[in-house]
C-alpha cells in the first residue's frame, strides 16, 4: 500500500472522528433546550453549501453530499444514543451547557472544507482492495460504536 494512500486516509479518519466527537455537545445543547435532534432545515443549508463547495474543488457534488448526509446520520445515532441514556438517568439540563448556534455549528462549519478535501484524495483510492480494510479498521474510528463507524464508513465504497 501507498504511504500516501495510508497518511489520505488517515487524515479522513481523524477529521471524520473530529466530527462525530461533535456530536455529545450538540446532543447536551439540545437537551437543554428541548430541540429535536434532527433538523431538517439545518442539513439541507449544509448540503448546499458543501455541494457548492465540491464543485469548486472538482469533486463530484453528489458524492460529496452522500458523505455528508452519513456524517449527519452517523452523529444522530450518537445523539440518541446519549439522549436515551440521559432519559434513564434523568438527567438535569448541562450548565453550562454548549450553545448551538454559537459555540457547536461554527465547529462543524470549520470542518467542512478540510474533510470536502479529504474525501476527494481518498475518492480516487476507493476501488484499491487494501482501502476498504483501512477504512473499517482506521484507529481513529475505533472508538465509536460499531453502529456509528459503520454509519460514517459504508458510503466511502467502490462505486
Ligand atoms: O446542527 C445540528 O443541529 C446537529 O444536530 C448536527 C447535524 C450535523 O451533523 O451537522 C446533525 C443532525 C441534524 O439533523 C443537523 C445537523
Amino acid at each position: 500500500v501507498a504511504p500516501t494512500q495510508t497518511a489520505q486516509i488517515r487524515y479522513l479518519t481523524g477529521l471524520m472522528a473530529q466530527r462525530l466527537d461533535v456530536a455529545p455537545l450538540v446532543a447536551q445543547s439540545k437537551w437543554n433546550t428541548g430541540a429535536a435532534i434532527n433538523d431538517p432545515v439545518r442539513e439541507q443549508a449544509i448540503l448546499a453549501d458543501v455541494q457548492k463547495q465540491a464543485l469548486a474543488i472538482g469533486l463530484d457534488p453528489r458524492f460529496a453530499a452522500a458523505f455528508f448526509q452519513a456524517q449527519f446520520d452517523a452523529g444522530k445515532l450518537i445523539q440518541s444514543q446519549l439522549h436515551q441514556k440521559w432519559q434513564l438517568q434523568k438527567q438535569a439540563p448541562f450548565s453550562p451547557a454548549p450553545d448551538l448556534a454559537k459555540d457547536v455549528r461554527p465547529i462543524l462549519d470549520s470542518l467542512t472544507p478540510q474533510l470536502l478535501i479529504a474525501i476527494k484524495e481518498v475518492q480516487a483510492n476507493l476501488c484499491q482492495p487494501e482501502t476498504k480494510r483501512q477504512l473499517q479498521q482506521a484507529g481513529a474510528l475505533s472508538r465509536f460504536d460499531p453502529e456509528v463507524r459503520d454509519a460514517a464508513v459504508s458510503i466511502l465504497k467502490c462505486p
